[in-house]
């Protein structure tokens, strides 16, 4: 789906959201106090908090220094999904955000959509407040359906350290924007792909860090081995795999380790996990902290 195609089908669920998404994103900016120019404003008055970089805190987890290193962990907080509906509607993003960092998360990455994920950007702001004194703290991640620089300078201003661009969702000159922009305000975003188009689609606009969704986003259906049949495209360049989605067990994680992945992004797993730092540990093979 691009910004501007349209379609005879029943919308799928992406496309969905898009429309949903842009409705909000046209209040907010109508919104006094959350105008454009008033984002713009703060800004330039240095008001964001500091950032850490994405590329490297991603590189280190804690089996960097083992003799085999794992894969390092964007760990999302998840409250609920189109696929699953209601998974944790009720959690607290502060203690879950901790919970991860203190397991050994490189990313704590937060849903900020609220209709179907029932996220916000005050979930995101909790989180990142819970973990912001911790040495070595986790980059936070805004994952939301982004499609305009609005987003990404909401994003910056509520403590974010990287957003995620959906490739399917953007045209490449749009992509190409917004992968400036982001990085312009000293945001290097995580680039989601699902197919070789859209790999290559994130390779030429320069993206270092690559994410590839095991779901489909059209009709939500999960294949571990989408990351598996793109690790080739990558192989021999300066970029950070991640496979995004369905992952479950320590098995998944070895295979792609195995393969060459850098690192897993999980969700609906940990969020359902009895022990979360103990899950964790088993998932990524982590040595004892
Ligand atoms: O999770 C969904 O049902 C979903 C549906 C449509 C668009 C996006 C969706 N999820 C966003 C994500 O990318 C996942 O939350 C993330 O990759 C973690 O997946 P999982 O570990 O399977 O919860």
């Amino acid at each position: 789906m691009s910004a501007t195609e349209s379609t005879a089908k029943p919308p799928t669920i992406l496309e969905r959201i898009y429309v949903q998404r842009q409705k909000d994103v046209e209040a907010a900016k109508s919104t006094p106090g959350t105008r454009p120019e008033e984002l713009d404003a703060y800004l330039e008055m240095g008001l964001a908090p500091p950032l850490i970089p994405l590329v490297s805190r991603l590189k280190r987890n804690p089996s960097t220094a083992t003799p085999s290193p794992s894969l390092s962990l964007m760990a999302e907080i998840k409250r609920a999904s189109p696929s699953k509906g209601d998974i944790a509607p009720f959690v607290n993003p502060a203690r879950q955000a901790l919970v991860y960092a203190q397991a050994g998360a490189s990313v704590i990455s937060v849903l900020t959509e609220p209709t179907w994920f029932k996220g916000s950007l005050l979930d995101m702001r909790l989180a990142r407040a819970a973990i912001d004194a911790l040495p070595d703290r986790p980059a936070v991640l805004r994952k939301e359906f982004i499609f305009s620089e609005y987003q990404i300078a909401e994003a910056r201003l509520w403590g974010a350290d990287t957003v995620l661009l959906i490739v399917a969702m953007l045209e490449q000159d749009l992509l190409r924007m917004l992968y400036t922009y982001a990085v312009g305000l000293g945001m290097e975003p995580l680039v989601e792909v699902n197919n070789a188009q859209e790999m290559a689609r994130a390779l030429e606009i320069g993206a270092k860090v690559v994410g590839v969704n095991n779901r489909n986003l059209h009709t939500f259906s999960v294949d571990l081995g989408t990351t598996s049949g793109l690790v080739d495209m990558v192989r021999e360049r300066d970029v950070v795999l991640c496979a995004l989605s369905g992952i479950q067990g320590p098995e998944d994680v070895k295979a792609y380790k195995e393969q060459g992945v850098n690192a897993v992004l999980v969700g609906e797993s940990l969020m359902r996990a009895g022990d979360t730092k103990v899950f964790i540990k088993e998932l990524l093979a982590w040595p004892d902290a």
